[in-house]
């Protein structure tokens, strides 16, 4: 078992992929399913279309976060406080029923003498974002790949969203948020720590 599948056992090799003809006819059937008739000329291209949008939803399956965070920097001046990116808006799906979960993350570590590129804290939001999720896990998976790759003092992720399966279909509650935190190292040691990330994500 290579490294990425077994570090990221979502992620799906090439090889077990089904071909895209199998992954348009499934789309075919899941028309008829729909009470549509797919061979009529609005839905000719759609499998093709559904098919291609999926590679795009779902991009985070060939991407591996450890990429995006191997580039670190150690000249800060000596900086070691908080880094909080936050408001980092993402689109996921929920792996229960295939509906979007629609939401912000904000996402702080304390540095132990090195720092990441921000935009790269966005990037693994969108790696994670673009899988099948539930937020619980998205959260958690967000604090350990930093983690793991940076060694900061701590990795403090808050994640709030709407899930659509809730909102569309089933309970059909719309409006309502659900909120996850993950806490690591110091922002799990030290109150004092937690709270000021709570404070800062909530100031505007
Ligand atoms: N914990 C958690 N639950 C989620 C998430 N996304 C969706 N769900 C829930 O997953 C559950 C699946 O419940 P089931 O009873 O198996 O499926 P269902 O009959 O479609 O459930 P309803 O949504 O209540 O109609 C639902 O309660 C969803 O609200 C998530 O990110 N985290
Ligand atoms: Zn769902």
């Amino acid at each position: 078992m290579d490294a990425i599948v077994k570090n990221f056992p979502q992620t799906n090799r090439d090889s077990d992929r089904p071909s895209q003809q199998e992954a348009e006819e499934a789309v075919r059937v899941l028309l008829r399913w729909a009470g549509e008739n797919p061979t009529r000329e609005g839905l000719i291209e759609t499998p093709a279309r559904v098919v291609k949008s999926y590679r795009e939803l779902f991009a985070g399956y060939d991407m591996a976060p450890e990429d995006v965070l191997g580039r670190t920097f150690e000249e800060v001046a000596g900086y070691d406080d908080m880094v909080l990116v936050k408001d980092i808006p993402f689109f996921s799906h929920c792996e229960h029923h295939v509906v979007p979960i629609i939401g912000k993350a904000h996402v702080a570590y304390m540095p132990d003498g090195r720092v990441l590129g921000l935009s790269k804290i966005a990037r693994v939001v969108e790696i994670y974002g673009r899988r099948l999720q539930t937020q619980e896990t998205m959260t958690a998976q967000i604090a350990r790949a930093i983690d793991d790759t940076l060694n900061p003092r701590g990795v403090a992720v808050m994640i709030e969203a709407e899930h659509m399966c809730m909102a569309m279909r089933g309970v059909q509650k719309q409006g309502s948020t659900t909120l996850t935190t993950t806490f690591t190292g110091t922002f799990k040691t030290e109150p004092a720590d937690q709270a000021r990330f709570m404070t800062m994500v909530r100031s505007r």
